[in-house]
């Protein structure tokens, strides 16, 4: 995700990157005019607006203690977090605006209507989220999916989770419901990380000039 934000933040006017931050350095410290830092060496990155992170939920604490520090926005995607973690970012947002999203594609933000409102129309159907991923996702169920349980549980539904990973798979999420004799399914297949990253730039740039609060992405789309 970090790769995919450098590139496509190049490509915008309204976003100059002034640092990018990972667990260590590369060999070569500056990147496409991109300075990079370890995570040790976070409170050494230079003035900034708005801070993206999509890293794991070690990553978490410091970079919102920085983001407070300097009364800075925070976009978060990172997922797995800790309800204790979860708390934080609220805590937070009394202080600075925050936006944390377990995904940030335009196409999820559908699919979560569309979730809440089937499972409200089918009341007494099994409903099962079924998501696959990448070997390399760590956890599981995924962020979406726990997300798009929400929305199923708002619509009368409680869900059950089956996660599965195998090779490159970019993000995929089916929702299932099933009666006696017939079943919907409601899926999302994502097949660039790109949305994901443009999402998150949209969003970002919108953020910086807001008010200290708690923000979800449909507040800043238009
Ligand atoms: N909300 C959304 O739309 C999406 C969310 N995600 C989530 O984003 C997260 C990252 O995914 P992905 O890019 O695939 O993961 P990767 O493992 O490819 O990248 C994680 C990055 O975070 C860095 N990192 C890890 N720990 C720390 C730390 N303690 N401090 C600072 N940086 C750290 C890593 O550094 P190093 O390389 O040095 O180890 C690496 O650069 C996951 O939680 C994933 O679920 C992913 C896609 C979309
Ligand atoms: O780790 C990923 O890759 C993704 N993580 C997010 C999640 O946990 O839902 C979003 C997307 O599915 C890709």
């Amino acid at each position: 995700m970090g790769q995919a934000l450098l590139r496509l933040a190049g490509e915008r006017e309204d976003i100059a990157v002034v640092a990018a931050v990972a667990r260590s350095t590369p060999a070569q410290r500056v990147v496409d005019g991109v300075p990079h830092f370890s995570a040790a060496e976070l409170v050494s990155v230079p003035e900034f607006d708005v801070a993206i992170d999509f890293s794991l939920p070690q990553g978490m604490a410091p970079l919102l203690a920085l983001c407070e520090a300097r009364g800075c926005g925070l976009i978060s995607g990172t997922t797995g977090l800790e309800p204790e973690q979860h708390a934080a970012l609220d805590a937070a947002a009394a202080r600075i605006p925050v936006l944390w999203a377990s995904n940030f594609s335009l196409g999820v933000a559908v699919l979560d209507d569309l979730v809440r409102r089937a499972a409200a129309a089918l009341p007494g159907w099994d409903c099962d989220i079924v998501e696959s991923h990448h070997v390399h996702k760590k956890d599981a169920p995924s962020g979406t999916a726990l997300t798009l349980g929400e929305a199923a549980r708002a619509g009368g539904a409680e869900p059950r989770y089956a996660a599965l990973r195998a090779g490159d798979i970019v993000g995929e999420h089916m929702v299932q419901f099933t009666g006696l004799g017939e079943r919907i399914e409601l899926a999302h297949r994502a097949t660039s990380r790109d949305i994901f990253a443009r999402g998150a730039l949209h969003v970002a740039a919108r953020l910086r000039d807001r008010p200290a609060g708690r923000y979800r992405v449909a507040d800043l789309l238009s």
